[in-house]
């Protein structure tokens, strides 16, 4: 066992908790996935109006006042709206300052490199009155007027048919020009489409994103007017690339908290609003969506979140490995177990040397013996590391929690192997901007209103672990797995550093070349992993 001593290990009852006293989140006590609402609400569907969907425009150009679910219609107050929503990308900023912000003049600049169509907006600010504001104007097209506002957004045009059906029957003096907003504090689920007219002569606020992108198309007709065919083409790829991501945009990633909503159902029952965290955008971008929505198209994500909460495979100490108690002897596995099959394709099977890497792991780990994983590149690394922690888990009842530090690049790879290959461990990946992290840590990481962690993994990259290194050296991980773990090869580095004085009850590390340039550096791993038998 490779645990340090001088790591700080809390002894607090037998679950796993966080340690750390110096936690940013010390102060967000009073989140509650079941009672408190979070601070941070984003935009809320009001139930006083109803949608007819052979209403006039006129009449129903107010989306907000449109629900999603009309025969459960029923009057109650409008939600307040957020006084400040923040929009963040999904990437991790490099020189990401402690509050992460941003100021107008700097998005001002973003915009001006964009080169896609989209207006960017990086913050605005919203006021009390009730007027929607745009936050993006996403594309356009030539539709049939008329077949815009609420009966456009995505869950209407699949409940009540498309407003915009038969366009392509139109000659192109019968259609009008149409615009895809996003709305300020509203999810993408509620994007509509709009004319130049309907925005004109309505209450939006944000008109002049709208101006620019019209500035910007007619740039773009020039430009397209005179560029070469693959240039043109190759702008079409992008744009067809971004339609692909819109789409990613309204799928429900996962269900992270659920609360009673405010709002009545039409026979006046209580009925519940769940915080989704939407595929492929930061957690900064969850809103609350009612229960009829999510349901409608992602039930299963609501089912898979009611498991996680009530799971009954939650780290904790005795099983961790961080009492002193003796290891279980190995045993070797002869064929893949059927834990490790994966559901959406039984027929993939562990390779004869990955059984063989899984057994020597194992092996490995019931000696009390941190490894170096050292296969060649694409032999399937990722995929042994994920076999063990499964294996860790439904042999041994170690239900984590495993730290898992891997490269940005490698990022989504691993997250597609976990679900693949380890779907009944809860993985969480935490990165993303300050916000972002700060909802991680709130509701996929820590119980509310306690320190004990609720995840069997944890994926996060180099640079998250240096910045949130007081938070997350708060915790007793029962393994820690460094990917690329070359990046050790240096003891003065700041991530070996940072992460020698982990309280970890196991470490492996994974890389294609253990020994790069010299033999110093093949030590700086082993002592790594074996701080008091290998001295440096
Ligand atoms: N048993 C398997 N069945 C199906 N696909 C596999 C299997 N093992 C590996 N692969 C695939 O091979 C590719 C390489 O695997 P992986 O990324 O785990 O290798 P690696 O050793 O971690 O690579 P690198 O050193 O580049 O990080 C992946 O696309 C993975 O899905």
């Amino acid at each position: 066992m490779s645990s340090d001593d001088d790591a700080s290990v809390s002894t607090e009852g037998d679950d796993a908790v966080f340690s750390e006293k110096s936690d940013p989140t010390d102060s967000e006590e009073e989140n509650s996935e079941e009672s408190d609402p979070p601070r941070r609400r984003k935009r809320k569907l009001s139930s006083d109006e109803s949608f007819s969907s052979d209403d006039s425009y006129k009449k129903k150009k107010k989306r907000k006042k449109i629900q999603k679910k009309p025969a459960k219609a029923k009057s109650s107050p409008r939600t307040p709206r957020p006084k400040d929503v923040k929009k963040v990308v999904y990437k991790e900023d490099e020189s990401e300052s402690e509050e992460d912000e941003e100021s107008e003049a700097d998005d001002a600049d973003l915009l001006e490199d964009e080169d896609t169509l989209m207006t960017e907006v990086s913050t605005m600010q919203v006021d009390d009155s009730n007027a929607e504001t745009i936050e993006k104007v996403l594309k356009h097209r030539e539709g049939i007027p008329g077949a815009i506002g609420p009966p456009t957004t995505a869950y209407n045009v699949e409940e009540k048919g498309d407003p915009n059906k038969g366009v392509e029957d139109k000659n192109q003096s019968e259609l009008e020009r149409q615009f895809l907003i996003k709305w300020v504090g509203w999810s993408h689920l509620h994007n509509t489409w709009e004319s130049l007219k309907s925005l004109n002569g309505s209450n939006v606020k944000g008109i002049k994103k709208l101006e620019n992108y019209i500035k910007k198309l007619d740039e773009l007709e020039f430009w397209k007017s005179r560029a070469d065919k693959e240039y043109i083409e190759h702008y079409d790829c992008e744009q067809e690339m971004n339609d692909e991501l819109l789409d990613e945009y309204k799928k429900v990633e996962r269900v992270i908290a659920h609360q009673v909503s405010r709002e009545k159902n039409a026979v006046g029952e209580k009925v519940m609003e769940y915080l989704i965290k939407w595929a492929c955008l930061p957690y900064s971008d969850c809103t609350w969506e009612d229960e009829g929505l999510i349901q409608q198209t992602f039930s299963q994500k609501i089912d898979e979140y009611y498991t996680r909460i009530n799971s009954k495979t939650l780290p904790n100490k005795i099983n961790a490995g961080m009492l002193s108690k003796r290891r279980p002897k190995f045993t070797k596995l002869d064929e893949m177990p059927d834990y490790l099959r994966p559901i959406s394709n039984p027929d993939m099977e562990l390779r004869d040397y990955q059984l063989e890497g899984l057994n020597w792991l194992l092996h490995a780990w019931s000696r009390e013996n941190s490894c170096i994983l050292a296969d060649e590149m694409g032999l399937g690394k990722t995929i042994q590391t994920i076999s063990f922690l499964s294996s860790l888990f439904h042999l041994h009842d170690v239900h984590g929690p495993f730290l898992i530090v891997v490269p940005l690049s490698t990022m989504t790879a691993w997250q597609r192997e976990f679900e693949l290959w380890a779907p009944t461990l809860n993985a969480v990946v935490y990165m993303g901007d300050v916000s972002s992290r700060e909802q991680i840590r709130n509701y996929e990481l820590l119980f509310a209103n306690s320190r004990k962690i609720k995840v069997n993994a944890l994926l996060t990259t180099y640079e998250i672990l240096l910045k949130d290194k007081a938070f997350l050296s708060g915790f007793d991980w029962a393994a820690l797995m460094v990917d690329e773990a070359h990046r050790l090869k240096n003891d003065e580095s700041l991530l070996y550093q940072c992460l020698r004085n982990f309280s970890t009850a196991h470490r492996l590390l994974i890389t294609g070349t253990p020994l790069q340039n010299s033999l110093k550096e093949l030590w700086a791993l082993l002592h790594f992993i074996m701080p008091d038998k290998l001295i440096l």
